[in-house]
């Protein structure tokens, strides 16, 4: 180890060993001189290193990503399985400081670029996590143990941190030095802590960690630089969601600090219930990992989509353990700064686990103080401004229809639903935005005044998230929404907030004291931080055991609105096979992605037509005949040269929102649906063989998608002329033979049917393998909307269902099969 009389060891273990945070931060700042790259200053320690600590990587296994392959260096800490966690995203070094290190030993500086306050706050906030401990290597905070098992450190200045970014750029091909700095880190870590490595080693032989230790069963989402796959550990069997992001992405967005945070927080609320576990991460030349709870039931956001909204008690359950949350998070000076459904994972047991940390906030004590004195200041009156917000909620309720109006247009159809619902569609958008606004943390729909306004940020910011979530929950919809950023924070500010009919009015109550501008006026912002009594007392959550919440079963999701649909749920049942190898090299990302995207797996294609008359079975000559008669019509053009079978205004409904839309069926089969006033196509619902259509009386019908269930109002009462037309349309398309969808579940009568589902424990569980296959089409960003399968659901339904004689009458009773619950919009 002849390098490690390079590193000022001693000054390092002085300033470690030091009791105060600040020198612990301080210490952590061990800089290297950067100067330009050159290649013939390259340290070879490639070999050395993977024979030394075990972790580097042979190329056989670095992961390639799937959008971008490039190799990168950057100085990633090293961490060890369970016992050493932290990793810094330390910058690389160049390799003349690499020279001079070997050169000059006593003043060795490795330039990080992260902040030596953040080392600091987070030494304090130790205090509050002590379950960290364990987890830090027995270190007082996760960056404390950063910084004792890392060569690699913190940047004190946003100036160092860009020079650092771009060098690293500069010294990409370097990444054997940076992986000798954590070599000579590491071992200087050992030298110091000799009896705790022993003992960590003695507990944890397979301390370390690499991709070859798990074998990779499939693709779960993709974020801005990371993908995430369900992953099992071939020592301990156990199930993981792995996040694999890609440093090459992370320093061209510059990200780094967004890990490192991310990172940290993570490592703060790991093992506290309600929040995603960290239980490991390790790192290759292309990739960091990180190794997490998996969350089996996805997130909550397609749960709202599905069922279009929450009924009461379902919000209720779901605020609550939200707010228990906040209230863990709070206690531990964690601000979130980007709570919002998608950030809401779900366990097995369909018990929420907040994650994505990367926006958060640790508060200084000193912050904290300063919130504190803040949110106690003497709350000001605001009775007249209530008034305001009541009025103008009233007297606007027209414009505010309209301007709702466009955000669910711009989020009709399906595919264009997800993309833009996804967090990197929020991000492409925030980012266009933020080109004219100053920055901001978090996602534009849930983002608070105060952050706005670059105001002091305290964990109200949380509260005012909570709100935002409540409501959509209840209502189908977050409160503030626009077709761009601009008008969202323009409502944001204005705070202005409609509750559509039907709002439950604790609720309403509820989100109408936690949407409050000034974040001292916010229920609870009074109260401790992580204490929200008042919160806690609010009508809304009468009844309310929070002792045993996170120990009761979840009431089962329902709509809000009337439905009929039994759902299957969702991607529980997948398992990763035992018969794949371990790894994530390149194979085995084709075949994770291949999966994803359906290649190779029976993708449904229209079945050979059935030879029984139907009526929508045209000859050319009769659609030729039927195109030019059309041709007058109005909504011709809309059918894009296709013959319109059946047309209606139909009210489009999503939650407690209801929009007015000419529905057209065409001969594509298609089903397009248009504004009547602006006169635009708005999208189409989309067509498989898992399509089904469902009337509920005369003037409710639905159709169901592997992704979602369409809630649909026909004024005129021809809700089961609807429903007939549509399935005559999939026969016709698929065959008889996916038509099998006659389903005694599901009556017409029944209003016990009306409760969709999703609950846990489904013994319906669909595989995610065949909801792959379902939703084909979508690109690996519309994961969202994917984790549905019908495909079980069609087949269970086959199996218990009748299947009708004739196709008029099949409809007319298909009620059926629907694999989804309802969704409304
Ligand atoms: N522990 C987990 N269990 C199950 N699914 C997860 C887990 N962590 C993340 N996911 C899913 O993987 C997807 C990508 O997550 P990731 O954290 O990489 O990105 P993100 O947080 O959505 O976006 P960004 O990183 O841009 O903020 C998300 O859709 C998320 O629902």
């Amino acid at each position: 180890m002849p390098e490690r009389g390079h590193i000022n060891g001693a000054q390092q273990q002085q300033q470690l060993q030091s009791p105060s945070g600040a020198s612990i931060a301080g210490a952590s700042v061990v800089s290297v001189s950067v100067a330009a790259a050159s290649s013939s200053n390259i340290i070879e320690p490639q070999l050395s290193i993977a024979a030394t600590t075990t972790t580097a990587p042979t190329a056989a296994t670095m992961p390639a990503m799937a959008k971008e392959k490039a190799s990168a260096a950057v100085s990633l800490g090293e961490s060890n399985y369970l016992t050493e966690l932290a990793v810094v995203v330390g910058m690389a070094t160049t390799a003349a400081a690499a020279q001079r290190l070997q050169q000059a030993p006593p003043a060795v500086h490795v330039c990080g670029c992260g902040s030596a306050s953040a080392a600091a706050e987070n030494n304090n906030n130790s205090r509050y996590g002590s379950g960290n401990k364990c987890l830090t290597n027995g270190h007082t905070s996760p960056l404390a143990a950063a910084v004792a098992s890392n060569s690699s450190s913190v940047a004190t200045t946003p100036q160092c941190s860009k020079l650092c970014c771009r060098q690293q750029y500069q010294i990409l091909e370097h990444v054997q030095f940076s992986c000798n700095m954590q070599l000579q880190t590491h071992q200087l870590q050992q030298q110091q802590q000799p009896h705790q490595h022993q003992q960590q080693q003695q507990q944890n032989p397979a301390a370390r960690r690499s991709p070859n230790d798990f074998i990779f069963g499939r693709y779960i989402g993709e974020g801005s630089f990371s993908m995430v796959y369900l992953a099992v550990d071939i020592h301990s069997r156990r199930e993981y969601a792995i996040k694999v992001c890609e440093k090459r992405l992370i320093l061209r967005e510059r990200k780094q600090e967004y890990i490192k945070r991310e990172r940290e927080v993570m490592h703060m609320m790991s093992n506290v219930p309600g929040f995603v576990t960290l239980s490991c991460t390790f790192q290759d030349q292309r990739s960091l990992y990180f190794v997490m709870t998996y969350a089996r039931k996805g997130d909550l956001l397609p749960y709202i989509n599905r069922v279009g909204s929450f009924d009461v008690a379902c919000t209720r359950h779901y605020a609550a353990e939200l707010l228990l949350a906040c209230e863990h998070m709070h206690r531990r000076n964690v601000v979130h700064r980007d709570l919002k459904p998608e950030n809401i994972l779900l366990d097995e047991d369909m018990h929420t686990l907040i994650a994505d940390f990367g926006s958060a906030k640790v508060m200084t004590p000193r912050e904290r103080d300063e919130a504190a004195e803040h949110c106690s200041e003497q709350r000001r009156q605001h009775s007249d401004e209530d008034d305001e917000d009541l009025d103008r909620a009233d007297n606007e309720e027209d414009e505010y229809y309209d301007r709702d109006s466009e955000e669910l247009d711009e989020n009709d159809g399906e595919e264009q639903q997800d993309e833009l619902d996804s967090p990197r569609h929020r991000q492409r958008r925030s980012a266009r935005h933020r080109g004219r606004r100053s920055s901001f943390v978090g996602t534009a729909q849930y983002v608070s005044p105060e952050v706005l306004k670059n105001g002091p940020i305290t964990p109200a910011a949380d509260l005012w998230a909570l709100g935002c979530i409540i409501y959509q929950m209840i209502s189908g919809l977050p409160p503030f929404r626009g077709s761009n950023d601009y008008i969202i924070f323009k409502e944001i500010l204005d705070c202005a907030v409609d509750f559509p009919q039907g709002f439950d009015k604790d609720a309403e109550d509820l989100v109408r004291k936690l949407l409050k501008i000034d974040p001292r006026d916010r229920l609870g912002a009074q109260d401790e931080f992580g204490y929200y009594e008042s919160i806690r007392a609010h009508p809304f959550f009468a009844g309310v055991n929070w002792q045993t919440l996170r120990q009761e079963t979840p009431p089962p999701i329902y709509p809000y609105l009337p439905g009929v649909s039994q759902d299957e749920d969702i991607r529980s049942s997948y398992s990763v096979p035992g018969d794949l190898e371990p790894g994530l090299d390149e194979r085995q990302i084709s075949r994770l992605l291949s999966a994803e995207l359906g290649v190779g797996s029976s993708v449904a294609m229209p079945a050979k037509r059935s030879t029984a008359k139907n009526s929508f079975d045209l000859s050319d000559a009769e659609k030729l005949q039927r195109l030019e008669q059309q041709k007058t019509d109005k909504w011709h053009h809309f059918a894009d040269g296709e013959v319109i079978l059946k047309k209606g205004f139909v009210n489009k409904r999503k939650g407690l929102f209801a929009r007015k839309r000419m529905l057209l069926l065409t001969t594509g089969p298609r089903l397009i649906y248009i504004d009547p006033v602006a006169m635009i196509k708005k999208g189409e619902i989309p067509w498989s063989p898992e399509l089904r259509a469902e009337y509920k009386n005369f003037k409710i019908f639905f159709v169901h998608t592997p992704n979602r269930t369409y809630y649909l109002d026909d004024p005129e009462g021809y809700a089961i002329h609807w429903s007939e037309a549509i399935e005559n349309m999939r026969k016709l398309t698929y065959g008889e033979g996916a038509s099998t969808s006659t389903s005694t579940s599901a009556s017409v009568s029944s209003s016990a049917a009306s409760a969709a589902s999703c609950s846990s424990g489904s013994t319906n569980s669909l595989s995610v393998a065949n909801s792959s296959a379902a939703a084909s089409s979508s690109s690996p960003t519309a994961r969202r909307s994917s984790p549905v399968s019908t495909s079980k659901s069609s087949a269970s339904v086959a199996a218990g269902s009748r299947t009708t004689g004739s196709s008029s009458s099949s409809s007319s009773r298909t009620g059926t099969s629907p694999s989804k619950k309802t969704a409304s919009k």
